[in-house]
């Protein structure tokens, strides 16, 4: 495979003229994008486009002519380092960066007097450092940035005027700005002005002006970071060494204030020896896939006000909002596992590009730690879209978002199937499991967990209702038992009932059966959602979709079909699958068997 040679020099350049306290792997023999440390690759290996090193105990200052060669350069976090000295003039020359995370290191010198080379920035953080002189009112010309981080350094002169359509987050605190709040950055609130000598005249931190509407986070948690790291760790019950070496980097930062810069950077340094350095990667940072823009690191994700979204088979899964805005998903692994295992898999998975697969983008190993990232999907999953309290004012899932998902899903697990050899089975396909992607197609999430954990987790009990009858034990899953779970969640679309819900009996594969009962006695429409009936003309399609759910579920594995057959079957349930049709169009009848015809293969329970 290609190599980007010219970013790898450049990389090892840059190594060879800074002085830094901990290990780096980069090594010109191996491959920089699948091994170095904190670097990410675009697609075809032939730029790289993301590099993440925060506390690696660089110091001294940013070797010219080194980093600047990355011109394909996204991301820049060099975050919690000791650099010192005043930013390279030729970070000019990374036309392409979106998120440039500097703080926390000892930069001086005055900001750039030209930004506008960075047409792309989305994010600036250069907090913590003792920056001086006045802002440059060239910053006015990113028009995408979404965050203005400038809090504690020895900033002074009048904040100019920016005119940053795209700015949602902007802290200017602590500094030594004068003057008033210009008008155009009225709707932040007072915090961000904090800790400077502006003139008391329009500066009332205790009634924030109203942002309007437009610029109204959408998401509550913007500022909520010590409660929610507080609710990681109520919610996670016990948390490692991670979130404690956050907690305290943020009571440093917090408490820092206007300290002199030598005793901030001892701390600093301090607290990242004993917290984050002590985990097994020596950096202790993400491992991103390639072409992941997410422009987040291991502290932000462990700053970020967090919500638990629900515990899982394997954890907890948490809603990070992170500072920059984004919303991302962390799974937090509450099983061991080795890491040879861990890190195998989770190149297999992350690895896979399909837009009917959710895509995995991050990932973190250590002893004590486990960590997944996902994007968040708003909607939510197929099952809560199918189970969430049926009242008067919820929105009933139409006939057509049921056929997406059930393709999608297909389309998914058949990706998925065609991986590692044709050997990659999913193992816990279910509707919690199944999310919509952004053109409303079903999209399978959490896989390659059930595998590497089945051994220890045996999820049979709470995969209650979509293992198929010979899965007897985790390790016994196959290819055949994801077509099985996948005709389950196929009834589960077409009836509205959820396979699991206890019923105090040891009768757990209750839908399957009950389906079947209804087939068998008298064939009736009986079995379908009636949130379904209200649609006209999709009976025809319901019913076939009924046979292939049924087909899926056969009780012998070897006459289930394959999930490559099955999603040709989905697929011809409606001949025209773009979703533009309406369910008032006409149907396919031609493509529906005679009702005495449904299932009889398969109702062999
Ligand atoms: N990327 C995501 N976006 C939005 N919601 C998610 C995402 N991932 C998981 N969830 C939701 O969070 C909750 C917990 O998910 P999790 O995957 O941990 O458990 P689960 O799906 O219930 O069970 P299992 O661990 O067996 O898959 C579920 O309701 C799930 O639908």
């Amino acid at each position: 495979s290609s190599e980007p040679y010219e970013d790898k020099e450049a990389l090892l350049d840059f190594l060879n003229n800074v002085n830094h306290t901990r290990y780096l792997n980069w090594d010109e023999r191996t491959s920089a994008c699948s091994s170095w440390t904190g670097v990410t690759c675009n697609h075809d290996k032939s730029r790289i486009i993301a590099i993440r090193l925060p506390g690696v105990g660089f110091r001294g200052s940013i070797p010219g002519n080194t980093l600047s060669r990355l011109s394909d350069l996204q991301i820049l976090s060099l975050r919690s380092n000791s650099f010192s000295g005043s930013l390279p003039s030729d970070f000019a020359n990374l036309g392409n960066l979106t998120s440039i995370y500097l703080q926390s290191n000892n930069f001086q010198g005055p900001l750039p007097a030209d930004f506008s080379a960075w047409k792309s920035l989305s994010v600036l953080n250069l907090s913590n450092n003792d920056f001086s002189g006045s802002i440059p009112s060239s910053i006015s010309n990113l028009t995408h940035l979404t965050a203005l981080v400038l809090a504690n350094n020895s900033l002074s002169g009048n904040i100019p005027d920016l005119n940053l359509p795209s700015l949602q987050i902007l802290d200017l605190s602590n500094n030594n700005f004068t003057g008033s709040i210009p008008n155009s950055l009225q709707r932040f609130p007072g915090s961000a002005f904090a800790g400077n000598r502006l003139s008391p005249a329009n500066f009332s931190p205790s009634f924030p002006p109203v942002p309007p509407p437009s610029v109204l986070p959408k998401k509550k948690s913007f500022k909520l970071r010590e409660p929610a790291i507080l609710g990681i760790v109520i919610g996670g019950c016990v948390l490692g060494f991670l979130v404690v070496a956050a907690v305290l980097i943020m009571c440093f930062s917090k408490k820092e204030g206007k300290s002199g810069a030598t005793e901030k950077s001892i701390k600093k340094e301090d607290v990242v020896r004993k917290g984050v350095s002590s985990s097994q990667h020596g950096v202790g940072n993400l491992a991103f896939f390639e072409g992941c823009n997410l422009a987040f690191d291991l502290e932000d994700l462990l700053r970020a006000s967090a919500e638990v979204l629900g515990k899982g088979t394997f954890g907890t899964a948490y809603k990070a909002a992170l500072e920059d805005s984004t919303t991302v998903v962390v799974k937090r692994l509450k099983e061991s596992v080795g890491r040879k295992d861990f890190e195998q898999q989770m190149e297999v998975v992350g690895n896979i590009r399909h837009e009917n697969v959710a895509p995995l983008r991050a990932y973190y190993y250590s002893k004590d730690e486990k960590l997944m990232v996902y994007d968040f999907y708003s909607q939510g999953s197929a099952s809560l879209m199918l189970h969430a309290k049926r009242s008067a004012d919820r929105i009933p899932l139409d006939w057509e978002t049921r056929l997406r998902i059930a393709i999608g899903a297909a389309r998914g697990i058949a990706q998925i199937h065609g991986q590692s050899g044709g050997r990659l089975v999913h193992g816990n396909i279910k509707s919690s499991n199944v999310f919509l992607n952004s053109q409303g197609f079903g999209c399978i999430s959490d896989l390659g967990l059930a595998t590497i954990m089945g051994p220890i987790a045996t999820p049979i009990v709470r995969a209650a209702g979509y293992q198929p009858p010979e899965v007897t034990d985790s390790r016994k899953v196959s290819q055949a038992t994801d077509v099985y779970s996948f005709g389950v969640l196929i009834l589960e679309l077409l009836t509205g009932k959820s396979p699991t819900h206890a019923t105090g009996t040891s009768d757990i594969v209750h839908l399957v059966r009950w389906v079947h009962s209804v087939v068998r006695e008298e064939w009736t429409a009986e079995v379908f959602d009636v949130e379904l009936l209200r649609y006209p003309n999709i009976e025809e399609e319901m019913v076939e979709m009924l046979q292939i759910g049924l087909t899926c579920v056969s009780r012998m594995p070897e006459q289930r079909p394959k999930m490559t057959e099955v999603v040709k079957m989905v697929e011809g349930v409606r001949r025209v699958n773009t979703g533009t049709r309406t369910s008032t169009e006409a149907s396919t009848p031609n493509l529906t068997p005679p009702m005495t015809e449904i299932g009889s293969s398969s109702i062999t329970h």
